[in-house]
């Protein structure tokens, strides 16, 4: 929020002198003063006077007055209209989108200028020809916006739960769709008032628009452009006026789209996660650093990460919730993430790929990461484009949720063409073929046509297969696949872990880490497992050898957890995960553990080997069984 104070004190600013003119002490604006025209400024005329000697400061101040409400007015109605035209076909699709948003588009057919000058032609100069003009000009561009949005949100389960529950179109329209669709709305109006006022502006100079002598910025500086050589500050004035005003108005709209969506759009799907830069520690590592930190780990070794809260002034803002989290990935090897919901599993996976949301930081640590060329760069230190050159080529990701994942938008064909092009130098027709073929490899019936299907016209099975053709299009080196089969049914469970398994033996060089809550999983894919609780890494190991003798009792707890045929051998681990920046002051899994003492209460157990390669965080490791 503090983003916006900034651009919002300075349009309050504006806009207060444009409500407030009337009770200023300013001079008339219209009030001629012929023996002084082109006066410079002076004590009573602080911006000097124009051509009829009237007052340039009440004229700028008059002339927002015009340019701001016309700018504002047409932007708030084209809003209000293209919002309902943008909501009602992206929400009923067929013959109501036909009529709502395509005739809308019909405008966009039309040059802006060319556009404006035929209505105030057809309307004659003034006000409300301008306001109409403008309106026309802009719907198009929220209805589009506002469609996109509501295509997007459609799709999500809960507007489909509330189709479920027999809601009223409208009902659902107005209340569950409308709020969805506000920020990339808000943020367009910004967008919209600022070039209202350019075509506004451009207008009036062509004598098009306000008609004088009601002042206006556009006619100010065309009137200025007459007098050039004897009163030159007459067209900085008004100059001054626009491009400051508008400049806020982009300035607002910025900030508004990274205060109202904290989420962005990485390539090859669209998970709403913004990316992040970090402060730069050292791309590139010294070989000897990874050796001697992580010596099997030669692909991936992340050393330390910790990732804070990052609001300055807001609640809870520097509590770590992923704290020196050590994990090592070699070439080839599946490595699984696992641990209750909130231990960290997500974030430490978002932060190697550069994903994190903005209101978190990484304050510590780094990620060493081989690459294909064998130059070893810290994940954590790499800056957005580092990010984007690996995202979607060597590092890859697949996420649980397909629906939100893949662009509503756009066809699972087209954005599997896309990723294939953004990093590969071959040709389109070449880039399709290998699309189509792709989705015939990971299992999709009839790839040729559905390649050309929307993401809302394949089962949820079938989207999952999209996204991880998505992830892999590029071969990778290292794939992060975040819980991919945990929304699906057991069956396409079965077959989605069975296709991850089949794309491993295909390239055996692909280091998969593995983000599951399913200990079952774990033991069917991984080759070794690192178990999560409250942020750390509490226990790492050779997947058989940690579910055969467990080293720390929150392991035994989550195998104990698992429910083995009947459901009553279930034994649920008592008490709760402790929230972030609450933790005890020892270990954080003491509170739930039957085996903790007094030592376990007092300070952070420090990582224990029981054996080369294996390591916990448990100072009774040699009692737990
Ligand atoms: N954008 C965010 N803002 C604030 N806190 C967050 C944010 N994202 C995650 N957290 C917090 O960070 C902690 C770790 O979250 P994370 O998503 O990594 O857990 P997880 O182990 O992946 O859980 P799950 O299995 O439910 O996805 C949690 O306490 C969570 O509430």
């Amino acid at each position: 929020m503090r983003k916006l104070i900034l651009p919002v004190s300075i349009l309050a600013v504006i806009l207060a002198l444009v409500v407030l003119a009337p009770v200023l002490p300013l001079a008339d604006e219209r009030a001629m003063d012929i023996p002084h025209r082109f006066a410079g400024p002076s004590m009573a005329h602080w911006l000097g006077q124009d051509e009829f000697g009237r007052d340039v400061l009440t004229r700028l101040i008059y002339g927002a007055r015009a340019s701001l409400s016309i700018a504002i007015g047409s932007a708030l109605a084209a809003a209000l209209i293209g919002t309902a035209l943008g909501l009602l076909g992206g929400y009923f699709r067929g013959i109501v989108e036909l009529f709502t948003v395509r005739a809308a588009e019909i405008i966009l057919c039309l040059p802006p200028l060319l556009l404006a000058l035929l209505v105030v032609t057809i309307f004659g100069a003034g006000f409300w020809p301008l306001i109409l003009a403008l309106t026309l000009l802009y719907t198009p561009n929220y209805a589009r916006v506002v469609y996109a949005a509501t295509l997007q949100v459609r799709a999500l389960d809960f507007v489909t739960a509330q189709r479920a529950l027999g809601t009223h179109p409208l009902k659902i329209v107005l209340r569950t769709m409308l709020p969805n669709v506000l920020p990339p709305l808000v943020v367009q109006i910004s967008l919209v008032i600022a070039s209202a006022i350019v075509i506004e502006s451009g207008l009036s100079f062509l004598g098009l628009g306000v008609v004088p002598p009601t002042p206006s910025w556009g006619l100010m500086i065309r009137a200025a452009r007459g007098a050039m050589e004897q009163a030159p500050l007459l067209l900085l004035w008004p100059s001054v006026a626009l491009a400051g005003t508008i400049l806020t108005f982009n300035l607002l709209c910025d900030r508004l789209q990274s205060v109202l969506d904290p989420r962005a759009v990485p390539a090859g799907g669209a998970i709403w996660l913004r990316r992040r830069r970090t402060t730069p520690i050292a791309p590139r590592i010294a070989p000897d650093q990874v050796e001697r930190d992580h010596a099997p780990a030669d692909l991936l070794s992340v050393a330390g990460l910790t990732i804070s809260l990052d609001r300055p002034g807001g609640i809870g803002s520097g509590m770590e919730l992923v704290r020196g989290v050590n994990l090592g990935l070699r070439t080839g090897e599946t490595l699984a993430l696992v641990g209750e919901s909130g231990s960290g599993k997500t974030l430490t996976s978002l932060a190697v790929t550069g994903l994190l949301p903005d209101v978190l930081k990484i304050t510590a640590g780094t990620a060493a990461y081989r690459r294909r060329d064998g130059e070893l760069r810290d994940l954590i230190a790499e800056d957005e484009d580092g990010h984007r050159q690996l995202r979607g080529d060597e590092i890859s990701m697949v996420f649980q949720d397909a629906s939100a994942a893949l662009n509503p938008v756009h066809r699972i064909g087209e954005q599997l063409t896309e990723v294939i092009l953004a990093h590969r130098a071959i040709g389109r027709a070449a880039a399709k073929r290998e699309a189509v073929a792709l989705l015939g490899r990971v299992g999709i019936p009839d790839a040729e046509r559905r390649a050309r299907a929307y993401p809302h016209e394949l089962s949820g099975g079938q989207r999952q297969r999209a996204m991880i053709a998505i992830a892999v299009a590029n071969r990778p080196k290292l794939l992060l696949a975040d819980e991919p089969t945990t929304a699906l049914d057991p069956t396409i469970q079965a077959q989605i872990l069975a296709l991850i398994a089949d794309l491993k033996r295909e390239s055996p060089e692909m280091g998969v880490v593995f983000v599951t809550h399913n200990l079952a999983v774990v033991a069917e894919i991984a080759d070794r497992v690192c178990v999560m609780y409250a942020g750390q890494v509490v226990e790492e190991g050779p997947v058989a050898k940690v579910f055969a003798r467990p080293r720390h009792p929150y392991t035994v707890a989550l195998i104990g957890s698992v429910p083995e045929g009947d459901a009553e051998r279930l034994v649920a681990i008592p008490g709760a995960i402790p929230a972030p920046g609450h933790m005890p002051p020892g270990c954080s899994f003491a509170p739930r553990c039957d085996h903790a003492v007094a030592a376990c209460r007092k300070a952070p157990p420090p990582e224990f080997w029981p054996e080369p390669d294996r390591r916990t965080r448990c100072l009774r490791f040699e009692e737990v069984t």
